[in-house]
Formats: structure tokens, C-alpha cells, sequence
């Protein structure tokens, strides 16, 4: 049983598309952790991706990235995200996801990162720099707790790599949209459609498209040939600028996003 995947087919059972935005926790102060969390999902949101800042992330373009150092610079780390979220855990109705790299998985302890995460609400966790083949290190304990670990598929996975990636994935399939880094993009590669299709044919686990996304309309395209979508920079763009009306905006997208 997943509660993530669970929260993700109830919408896409509805004929809407999952949306989960992506936050990175720290930015502005842990203050704002609780205000952000309470809005996105009284917005209607499927589930949030709380980022975890760290000193050296791979996968992340300018926007994240800095965030990250404002969040680092303002002392947060993977324990006081977690502390945070469990004083208001009673509070929190969707699934929340972590992004957080491996080493602070590890420094926290696995068993005790796992057991406090579960009770602050974290049903999943995306661990961009840990390859399928060292997943042992932290998926029984994870398993045990009943947290998700979301694989990330990229567009230049071997066929028999994506199958395999595809089918450990738990929660939901993590489809990298674009080879590189994350941040808006105008354009997509064309075999994005049948890339997504290959994908969701190994596995009922739903797909998910993330990495450049940035606008309603892009939303809706990706959402007509997959079953839902993360934005994470225009998010975080969004949150500093307070501009709550174009995260809405993305969230009705995908509430409409059957063609
Ligand atoms: O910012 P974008 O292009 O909208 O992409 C989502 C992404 O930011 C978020 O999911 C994410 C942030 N850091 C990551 C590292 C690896 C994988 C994914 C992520």
C-alpha cells in the first residue's frame, strides 16, 4: 500500500491530473514552512515535495540552487525541516515528499530519519544522488516505516534501465523531462510523448513528468499524456515573490488538464 500513489490515482480517477508543487523548505525562514504547506494544500494540491537544501546539489539549476543557499545560510538542515513539520503533522492532509540527497539521510541515522520523517507526514523520499544499485543502504528501513522511494527516470536511460528503474519506483514514476538540470524551459523534446507511454507500460504506477515546467499551458500538455506533473522553480520563484496567482493558476491547469 502507498498513500502517495493512493492520493495521486484518486485525482487521476476523477479525470484530473496530479499536481504536486515543489518547495524548498528553509527558504524565507522555517517560519514559512507551515504557512506554504497549509496554503498549497488548501489549494488542492495532491502532495509537496519539500526540498532540503545542501551544499552540493547536482541535479539543481540557478533558481533552486539558490534557494538552497539562502536556506543553508539560514541554518536549515534535514533534522529542523523535520522537527518543523511534526509541530504542525495533525495540520497536514496530503502526502508531503522529500528531496533530500543521501548524506543527510545518513548523518541523521536511516532508522531514526525514517521513523521522525513517517510522524511528520513524509509518505515519500527522492534521493537524486543515491543509483538504484545502492538502495539497500536506506530502502528496508524506509519500507518498513511505510515511506515511498521515488525513483527518477531519465530521457537517456537504456530501455532495460528505465524498466528496471521504472518498476522499483514506489509512490509514483519520476520522469525527467529534459537532460540537464532543473529550471523553466520553453521547449520539450518531440519523443516526449511516446518516452512517457514506454515508461507507464511497465508499471499502474502513475507517471509523472517533472523538470522545466513552468506554465498553465505546459501543464496541460504534459498532463494529456501522463498522469500528472512537479514544478518546483516557478514555485519557488512564486513563493519569494508572494505572487499566489500564478501557483494557482498551475494548479487549476491540471484540474482541467483532460483534452
Ligand atoms: O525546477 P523545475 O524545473 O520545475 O523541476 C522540478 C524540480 O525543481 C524538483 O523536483 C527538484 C528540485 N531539485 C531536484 C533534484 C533532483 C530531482 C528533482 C528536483
Amino acid at each position: 500500500m502507498s498513500l502517495l500513489k493512493d492520493a495521486i490515482l484518486s485525482v487521476t480517477s476523477q479525470g484530473d491530473k496530479a499536481f504536486i508543487p515543489y518547495i524548498m523548505a528553509g527558504d524565507g525562514g522555517l517560519e514559512k514552512l507551515k504557512p506554504t504547506i497549509l496554503k498549497l494544500q488548501q489549494l488542492g494540491v495532491t502532495a509537496i515535495e519539500v526540498g532540503i537544501p545542501f551544499t552540493d546539489p547536482v541535479a539543481d539549476g540557478p533558481t533552486i540552487e539558490r534557494a538552497g543557499e539562502r536556506a543553508l545560510a539560514n541554518g536549515t538542515t534535514l533534522r529542523k525541516v523535520v522537527e518543523t513539520l511534526n509541530s504542525f503533522a495533525d495540520e497536514i492532509t496530503v502526502p508531503l515528499v522529500a528531496m533530500t540527497y543521501l548524506n543527510p539521510i545518513l548523518a541523521y541515522g536511516v532508522e531514526s530519519f525514517s521513523a521522525e520523517a513517517k510522524a511528520a507526514g513524509i509518505r515519500g523520499v527522492i534521493v537524486p544522488d543515491m543509483p538504484l544499485e545502492e538502495r539497500e543502504i536506506i530502502h528496508p528501513t524506509l519500507s518498513d516505516a511505510g515511506i515511498d522511494l521515488v525513483q527518477l527516470v531519465s530521457l537517456t536511460s537504456t530501455p532495460e534501465r528505465m524498466e528496471r528503474l521504472t518498476k522499483a519506483s514506489e509512490g509514483f514514476i519520476y520522469a525527467v523531462t529534459v537532460n540537464g538540470i532543473t529550471g523553466a524551459r520553453s521547449s520539450f523534446a518531440n519523443e516526449l510523448e511516446e518516452h512517457f507511454k514506454k515508461i507507464q507500460s511497465y508499471t499502474d504506477t502513475p507517471v509523472l513528468a517533472g523538470f522545466g515546467i513552468s506554465t498553465p499551458d505546459q501543464v496541460k500538455n504534459f498532463g494529456a499524456f501522463c498522469s500528472g506533473v512537479i514544478v518546483g522553480s516557478k514555485i519557488v520563484d512564486s513563493l519569494v515573490n508572494e505572487d499566489w496567482t500564478t501557483i494557482e493558476e498551475l494548479v487549476a491547469a491540471a484540474k482541467t488538464a483532460v483534452v
